[in-house]
């Protein structure tokens, strides 16, 4: 595979895709004097998609793609000079312009890699710098992060349903537009499937295409045979003939027939797909017919509104299927089209420049009450590396020796104790530091196999699909105390 970099998919910058309120605090903050207070701030999410138990961390490519290329044009510079306020008078005056026209972005930037299992209130990215800036770029890592984690999540959660069956992406015709389509199947190779139908995701980065023929192609001749036949005369080595335009097991047989003739002249057909009716039955059948026919090579694809429960249920209803296409339900991750993940301030470094103040963002429900803290997620292995919990640290203040106590956000009851000398690895790694990129990030190719190794890693208790099992992530006890005390104190419980 030769992944095409990903270098300059939003060149010339996109440093407008963001919300009104980002660039109007950044103007407030330049008012007053803020916009270089060192800030720390945290992307994470409240809970995995899908009613599941974990999710597949995705998009830190087109987030430091985005990054690299932030800087207001003159167009950009123009529109928002443009933009008027009640009275009619412009929202931003020129100096705050001239403001934007030469900052550069000088933020650290620590994150999971792509492709990293991660958990309920596990910082995906860490932002460090200067607060305008690092309020500035919110919503663009959002929308990159949000999609293609859930995405990339329900692309796992169909290669668990599939095995080590080939899975084929062809979701893009109904895909949300055509960066929606283009993030997903990217997003979708990431979590684990094989190959998409989608050329430009092709091209842009490196995923193996593949396809098959659409009922059109059966239609636009007078019969399937002749269909089947031309379609082979074209492809005489990569044909899949979809047999369901008119009666699907006639189908089968005529596909059959055309197979004959191709390995007469030295020629094998692929495979058939099958993309209506009974899919457990109709395949089962037509595996049957091919292997009497002596073609027992011949693979089955199966298409038609698939996800992974329904791969599990004609899986155990014998299906002989052995590839999967899979389009609208993954790409639009269909039964839960958004992930919830936030950005949330955690740290403001002292005016005094001498330490930093801790923030927290107080909620009725204490699952939104935000982690104060410039947080690292440290995850305990077994020897083997299979994941046993994780730990939410702030890395500002010094841990405790010897064991640690971690914590549940939700319910402290539920501690765990980890000697020191549990195997153990840190998840946010450095990405930008003073706005450079530290190393290009790793191919597509890798983040994938690392995707996949994550996953396989679980409890299938926390893989599976109806009602997972939690995954113990806590707080380390320190932390835990300290953001009670900031809860007591900011609803005026405080000690005196
Ligand atoms: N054996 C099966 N068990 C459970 N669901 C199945 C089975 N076979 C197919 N399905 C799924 O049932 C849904 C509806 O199938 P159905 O054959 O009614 O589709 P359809 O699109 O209405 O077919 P057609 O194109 O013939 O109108 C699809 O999501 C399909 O994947
Ligand atoms: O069901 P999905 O998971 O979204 O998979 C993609 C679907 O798109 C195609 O249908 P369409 O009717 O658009 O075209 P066709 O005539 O080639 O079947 C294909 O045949 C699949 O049914
Ligand atoms: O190649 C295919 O079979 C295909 C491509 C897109 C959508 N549905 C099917």
């Amino acid at each position: 595979m030769n992944p095409a970099p990903l270098s300059g998919l939003y060149a010339p910058s996109l440093s407008l895709l963001t919300d009104l309120y980002q660039v109007t605090m950044a103007y407030g903050y330049w008012q007053q004097d803020l916009q270089d207070r060192e800030a720390v701030f945290h992307l994470y999410f409240r809970r995995p998609p899908f009613q599941g138990g974990y999710a597949v961390a995705a998009g830190l490519a087109y987030v430091a793609d985005f990054l690299e290329n932030l800087a207001f044009s003159e167009d950009d510079l123009t529109y928002l000079g443009s933009l008027k306020g009640a009275k009619g008078t412009p929202l931003f005056p020129q100096e705050f312009l001239e403001y934007l026209r030469t900052m550069e972005f000088s933020c650290d930037v620590d994150a999971m890699p792509e492709g990293t299992v991660a958990f309920a209130n596990e910082p995906l990215i860490r932002v460090t710098g200067p607060l305008l800036q690092a309020q500035l770029i919110e919503t663009a890592l959002l929308t990159l992060v949000n999609f293609q984690t859930l995405i990339a999540t329900k692309a796992a959660r169909i290669r668990e349903a599939a095995g080590a069956d080939t899975v084929l992406e062809f979701g893009l015709r109904r895909a949300q537009g055509p960066d929606g389509g283009l993030s997903a199947s990217r997003a979708a190779y990431l979590g684990g499937v094989d190959a998409t139908s989608n050329v430009l995701a092709g091209q842009r980065f490196g995923i193996p295409v593949k396809g098959t023929h659409a009922h059109s192609w059966v239609m636009a001749f007078e019969d399937e045979e002749t269909a089947f036949t031309a379609y082979a005369r074209a492809f005489p080595d990569d044909s899949v003939f979809l047999v369901d335009t008119y009666d699907t097991l006639e189908g089968v047989r005529k596909a059959i027939k055309v197979a004959r003739a191709m390995r007469a002249e030295g020629h094998e057909l692929g495979g058939i797909r099958l993309d209506s009716g009974d899919l457990a039955y109709l395949s089962r059948e037509a595996r049957e017919l091919l292997n009497e026919a002596g073609f027992p090579d011949v693979r089955i694809v199966a298409s038609n509104d698939l996800e992974e429960n329904l791969i599990t249920s004609l899986k155990l209803q014998g299906a002989k299927i052995d590839t999967w296409g899979i389009g609208t339900q993954l790409v639009t991750a269909y039964n839960q089209p958004a992930l919830g993940g936030v950005y949330k301030l955690a740290a403001l470094r002292k005016p005094d420049d001498s330490g930093w103040d801790f923030t927290i963002k107080l909620s009725e429900q204490l699952a939104k009450t935000s982690i104060p803290g410039i947080l690292q997620v440290r995850r305990y292995e077994t020897d083997k590396g299979q994941p046993r919990a994780d730990m939410l640290y702030n890395t500002a203040e010094p841990l405790p020796e010897g064991p640690l106590v971690i914590i549940d956000p939700l319910d402290a009851t539920r501690r765990r104790t980890v000697r020191a000398e549990t195997p153990s690895r840190e998840l946010l790694e450095p990405v930008f530091r003073r706005g450079r990129l530290v190393q290009p990030l790793p191919p597509l190719s890798e983040s994938r196999a690392r995707a996949h190794r994550e996953v396989l890693a679980l409890d299938p208790s926390i893989r599976r699909f109806l009602n997972p099992h939690t995954y113990p992530v806590g707080l380390e006890e320190t932390l835990y105390n300290y953001r009670n005390h900031l809860i007591l104190e900011k609803r005026g419980l405080g000690a005196e």
